[in-house]
Parts: structure tokens; sequence; C-alpha cells
């Protein structure tokens, strides 16, 4: 198996699979009956990959993601985060979780947002201003700490929920269309940080996202997803180089994976 795989049996890996998924299903049981929202996924994401998700509405990517942080359990199939069942790898804090909306609390500065998480594990005083100093660095909102978070754009608000994710050093971030509700021009920007970002901390990111070009520009691995029941169609291996600018957009092997997922989104909705 490719350092991201899916539907097929387990090959020699690379790099330690951080998550691995094998023949999941998860099967909601709603007042209109049952809905299948993952069937038989099995996928590997290895230390390091840049994982994204993308598919229509409805076919799993938030479930399997809450899967993976233990929001959720599937009715069948293995699941383990870090080795671990997830129950036990969010206890170990092994990922930080960045959502659509920021998020932050009105009251409290960007600082203390970010050191909300590090106050309830224990952290001591100065091992917390040591952290939020580093994460806000990370982000670029170096200068920003004292700020509350309507005095921030709504891009630095998503760097200020990345940095509360980064701030209890997990190794894993899991990331639910996390600049899906920002403008082009802002996201383009956030894309091109949070690359910047992943290489320079070498972490491992599951990102959801409903765009093409985001899943394209970011990912190491992109997961193509069919609805009814939510499974996983293809997971293409980007032959793109890990140093990515902007107008990488406008090369062949970019448009070449764009039209491979397209096609695959395609034929997830023609079954
Ligand atoms: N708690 C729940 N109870 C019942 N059904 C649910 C629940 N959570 C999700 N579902 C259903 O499971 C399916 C998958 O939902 P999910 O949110 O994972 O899809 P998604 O691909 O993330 O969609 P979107 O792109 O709209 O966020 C959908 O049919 C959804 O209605």
């Amino acid at each position: 198996m490719q350092s991201a795989a899916a539907q097929s049996a387990p090959a020699p890996q690379s790099a330690p699979a951080v998550v691995s998924a094998r023949n999941l299903f998860l099967t909601f049981q709603t007042a209109d009956g049952p809905v299948n929202a993952l069937s038989d996924v099995t996928l590997d994401i290895s230390k390091g990959d840049f994982v994204s998700f993308i598919g229509p509405s409805g076919c799993g990517k938030t479930t399997l993601l809450r899967c993976i942080a233990a929001l959720e359990t599937p009715t069948g199939g293995k699941l383990t985060v870090n080795g671990m069942d997830p129950d036990a790898a969010r206890k170990a804090r092994a990922y930080g979780y960045v959502f659509q909306a920021a998020g932050l609390y009105p009251w409290r500065t960007i600082g203390g947002n970010i050191r909300l998480p590090l106050e309830i594990m224990g952290f001591s005083k100065s091992e917390q201003e040591e952290r939020v100093a580093r994460v806000l660095d990370l982000v670029e909102l170096t200068g920003f700490e004292k700020k509350f978070p309507w005095q921030l754009s709504g891009g630095m608000q998503q760097r200020a929920s990345i940095a509360r994710a980064l701030a209890f050093d997990a190794d894993i971030l899991l990331m639910d269309e996390p600049f899906g509700a920002l403008d082009e021009i802002v996201r383009d920007r956030l894309n091109e940080e949070l690359l910047g970002l992943w290489d320079r901390t070498g972490k491992t990111i599951a990102f959801v996202t409903h765009s093409i070009p985001e899943a394209v520009y970011l990912s190491t691995h992109i997961v193509v997803m069919s609805p009814r029941p939510g499974r996983i169609t293809d997971v293409i291996e980007s032959p793109l180089p890990r140093q990515r600018p902007l107008d990488i957009r406008d090369s062949p092997e970019f448009i070449e994976v764009a039209h491979r997922v397209r096609e695959g989104l395609r034929a997830g909705y023609e079954e």
C-alpha cells in the first residue's frame, strides 16, 4: 500500500502508519432508517503525509475525521491512531482539531484562547507562555497575543485556531474545512502558509475540503469519497514536489491531478 491507500490489501510502507483504518463501517440509526455514513473504508495515513478528503456533501468526510478523533465510534472494522484505539490516542493528545469556524472564545484574548487547553492540561505558567509564543510565531501572529478575536480578520482568527490546535504538540492535525468560509485570496494565502507550517513541523495532516484546487495544492495524497454509502473511490498520490509556489496550479502536472480528482468525483455521482 502507498502511504495513503484504499480498499486493497496492505503492502510494505515507507513510514509508520499514524492512522490505520481497516474495513470501517459506521451506520447511524435515524428516524428515517439507517444511514450508511461509512462503508468498508480502508486507508493508511503515514507519518508526515498531508491527506485531503474530498467528495460531495454526505459522503462521510467529517464522520471519518470524527472517528479518528474518537468523537464517533465505528460500527464495524478496526481503526488505530498512533497504534492505539482512537480513545486512547485522544487521551494521549495525539491530535489537534481545527473546525470550519475558528471557535475562539470572544471574552478571551488570542493568547488566552491558545492557552486554554494548556491550562486544562495543567502546564505550568512559564510553559504556557513559552508555547503560546512559539505557536503564534508558527502561524505568523506574533504581536497579536493580547488582541481579542473580534479585532482580527477571519483569516487571522483561523490562524489563531490552528495555533491553539498546535499548542500541545500533537503530531497529527485534523482539519475540517478550516478555510471553507474564507474568500479566495485569503484562502490562497492560508493554503501557502499551511504548507510552509507542514513542511517546517513535519506534522501529519488530515484535511477535509470541497475544493479540488485546494486538495491538489496541499496534499501528498487525495482521498476521493462518494456518498450513499459513504466510501473511498480513489486515492491519488500527488506527483507534485513538496515545495509548491501558488503558480504550480498552472502546471500540467497540477492540472492532470485536478482532472483525475474531478473524474473520480463525477464517477461517484454517476453510480
Ligand atoms: N450524528 C448523526 N446522526 C445521523 N446521521 C448522521 C450523523 N452525522 C452524520 N450523519 C449522516 O451521515 C452522512 C455523512 O455525513 P458527514 O457529515 O460525514 O458527510 P460530509 O461528507 O462531511 O458532508 P459535508 O461535506 O456536507 O460536511 C450524511 O448522510 C449525514 O446526514
